[in-house]
């Protein structure tokens, strides 16, 4: 097959759009940044494409909430034409502020059936911006973005990062279905308190993937560790061979191998 596209969706604010394509190109793919309103104008662009990312950043300045913005403009207008993607066997992936876009768009958890997201992404506990690098492990092999990954290194940077579902029997159907694909944990690879949690999420869920495994968010940021030379310690020689990120976005291409 040709190879595959990656629409990567910037708005107002987003500032991790051109490290994201980079990393998909990196990772053997094609990518191509499109502006909100374009596809606002324009929703049947992405029929052109097999992967639809939504890149790290503050849209909209995080007003409201972080991700309410782009999350309400998504669910209003172009509702339809993501789900068609979703349905049509692509790809969507969001990361730090495209994971909650996903959660508040409903694209990644729809709504139950009395209106209300089954989980939403809050203030961190600590009320405060959390910038760090985190330790963490897969949990289960539903999500096709995480396959043949069992660990990773990755930076984290957000401040509405805690990961809360509605009520106990959402979180554990969520966590029964294995949709809570990526987990913090502390160095040795145990279970995480703060700060190896950065934010107090339940079950320190770090990235969660909807009943197809084909929609995934994650807080940590995967494009930022493609290279040795990104790791905070690679001169100890503390790096991989490749960075950890990599393997996501090769995972994502290789999907239409
Ligand atoms: N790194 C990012 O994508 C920022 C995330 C988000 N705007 C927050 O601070 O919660």
């Amino acid at each position: 097959m040709a190879t595959p596209k990656a629409l990567i969706l910037r708005a107002p604010g987003t500032n991790c759009d051109r490290e994201t394509a980079f990393a998909f190109e990196a990772a053997g793919g094609a990518a191509e940044r499109v502006h909100l309103n374009r596809l606002l104008d324009q929703p049947q662009l992405a029929e052109g494409f097999q992967i639809l990312c939504l890149p790290g950043g503050f849209s909209y300045g995080d007003d409201i909430a972080a991700g309410r913005i782009v999350g309400s403009l998504i669910r209003h207008h172009l509702d339809e034409v993501l789900r068609e993607f979703v349905d049509a066997g692509k790809l969507v992936l969001g990361i730090c502020n495209g994971f909650q876009i996903l959660l508040k768009s409903g694209i990644l958890l729809p709504d139950a059936a009395d209106g209300h997201a089954p989980a939403t992404l809050a203030w961190n506990e600590s009320q405060r911006f959390i910038d760090r690098w985190v330790h963490l492990k897969t949990n289960g092999d539903k999500c096709v973005f995480l396959k043949e990954i069992e660990k990773m290194y990755l930076p984290v940077a957000h401040a509405e990062g805690r990961f809360v579902a509605r009520c106990s029997d959402t979180l554990k159907s969520l966590d029964q279905s294995g949709q809570l694909s990526l987990r913090y944990t502390d160095a040795a690879g145990g279970e995480a308190a703060y700060p190896d949690c950065p934010n107090g999420a339940q079950l320190g869920v770090a990235g969660a993937c909807d009943a197809t495994g084909r929609v995934f968010g994650l807080m940590p940021h995967p494009e930022r560790y493609l290279e040795p030379t990104h790791h905070p310690r690679w001169t100890r020689g503390e790096a991989g061979e490749v960075g950890d990120g990599l393997k996501i976005f090769q995972n994502a291409v290789q999907y239409f191998a």
